[in-house]
């Protein structure tokens, strides 16, 4: 064994980033949200860096893990799992039942653990190809492409958050005259040329009259629709029909494999999921019924960059496509999904990523989209570098904050503009 690989200090820095007021079925997003930036540090004197979310119970999950993973080899990573198994227990706030309202499917312990190991994963893999001199897409087995593609993730929103946050210059979006403006505006500046509309926010017919325009707009090109499972099997139907000319797909119009194997029965609108297809015990079920027909992997809640690639194989396997889901994120979780996707020969579709939306990060030099995509790095480990004063003061933005920020709660951060808000059940319509 090369001593130099043995980690020999883990670093957890939890940050809060700004975000802006971008609408959802569930609330809005507050105007600063959490993140846990993770450091591997080798005997060797290499550090790797990864990134993850940063709510309480991912904290306190990742505390026992850095503690547990000094003096291991960072080469190790199929023994994290078994580690994380063993030293981080259950989470308060996992139990294993369906967070119906959530946006991001189930909510496990396990789940709950794997988003974490991929923080870590992550790091190791930086830390690895830096000591070795490889790009992590190496040591996932090599890159099949040069460039990745993205998407616009455009979003109804307000021109700003009503108490605070940080100003930017895109205005509202409300209707379908401002989605489309936010669209123009992604293409120019970034090249995206497939666009994704986050729905859920405003009855049916008002997003079905948004993706319309879009079509007018941009005619021929790939569009989608994502209303976080909010609709019922007959609302998503009813949408289906009147866009089934223009969808690439439509995106968890209804909550569950159940609800979306009725939906997939009664059109030809295929669909893809971030929500019904999270873990591996959902895929059996949801291929079997036919329920989904594109699988959106997030290699931070399927557990990193090596489990993306075993749920790429099993999605090849069934014929079902691939593509990747995002969450705000910053640059080092960027690097990360593009290492990755660069790896995956079925990777089907432009990724999804809300990186434009992100006016701050922790990493040296912003990524660049050109023709919206991102050239695959080839410099050892993620080919990014961490911005030490950039992440101390975003780390005493999370230090100076009374507790608010540091849980995700667009309910709560709804409740702002309208004091009675409630997450609505769901179906919503
Ligand atoms: O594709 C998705 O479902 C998402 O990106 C979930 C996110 O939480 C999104 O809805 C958001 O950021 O509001
Ligand atoms: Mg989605």
């Amino acid at each position: 064994m090369n001593t130099e690989l043995l980690i020999d200090e883990v670093r957890l820095t939890p940050i809060l980033i700004a975000d802006p007021p971008l609408l959802n079925t569930q609330g809005v997003h507050q105007p600063y949200t959490p993140r846990l930036i993770v450091e591997v540090v080798t005997r060797g004197g290499v550090t790797g860096i990864g990134e993850t979310y940063g709510d309480g119970k991912y904290l306190e999950l990742a505390r026992p893990l850095a503690t547990a993973l000094t003096g291991r080899p960072v080469s190790d990573l199929n023994g994290l799992f078994a580690l994380a198994d063993e030293v981080c227990g259950d989470s308060r706030a996992a139990d294993d039942r369906v967070d119906a309202g959530g946006l991001r499917g189930v909510q496990t312990a396990g789940k709950l653990r794997l988003s974490v190991v991929s923080g870590f994963e992550v790091a190791c893999l930086d830390a690895l190809g830096k000591s070795l001199g490889l790009p992590v897409h190496a040591l996932l087995g090599g890159k099949v492409r040069d460039r990745v593609e993205y998407s616009a993730y455009l979003f109804y929103r307000w021109a700003a958050h009503p108490d605070g946050g940080e100003k930017d210059d895109w205005g509202a979006a409300l209707d379908p005259a401002g989605v489309v403006a936010q669209a123009r505006r992604f293409a120019r500046e970034y090249g995206f040329s497939s666009f994704k509309l986050k729905g859920g926010v405003f009855e049916p017919d008002r997003e079905i009259a948004a993706i319309r325009a879009l079509a007018q707009e941009f005619p021929g090109q790939p569009l989608r629709l994502d209303p976080n499972g909010a609709w019922s099997v007959e609302t998503s139907l009813y949408v289906a029909e009147r866009l089934k000319d223009v969808l690439e797909y439509l995106e968890d119009p209804a909550s569950g494999t159940d609800l979306m194997a009725r939906v997939a029965a009664g059109t030809g609108v295929p669909l893809a999921t971030n929500m019904c297809v999270t873990t591996l015990a959902e895929v059996p079920e949801a291929f079997a019924r036919g329920a989904v027909q594109v699988v959106l992997s997030d290699h931070h809640y399927w557990g990193g960059l090596h489990r993306t690639r075993e749920l790429a194989g099993i999605c090849r396997t069934f014929g079902v496509g691939l593509s990747m889901h995002s969450n705000t994120h910053l640059g080092i979780s960027l690097a990360a999904m593009t290492h990755v996707a660069a790896t995956v020969p079925n990777l089907d579709y432009a990724c999804d990523s809300h990186y434009p939306w992100q006016t701050e990060d922790v990493i040296t030099a912003r990524h660049v989209f050109e023709d919206g995509r991102l050239t695959v790095s080839d410099a050892p480990g993620l080919g990014v570098e961490l911005d030490r004063e950039r992440l101390a003061a975003l780390h005493r933005r999370w230090l100076d904050d009374d507790g608010t920020m540091r849980e995700r709660d667009d309910a709560a951060a709804m409740r702002k503009a309208e004091p009675e808000w409630r997450t609505p059940g769901i179906p919503r319509w």
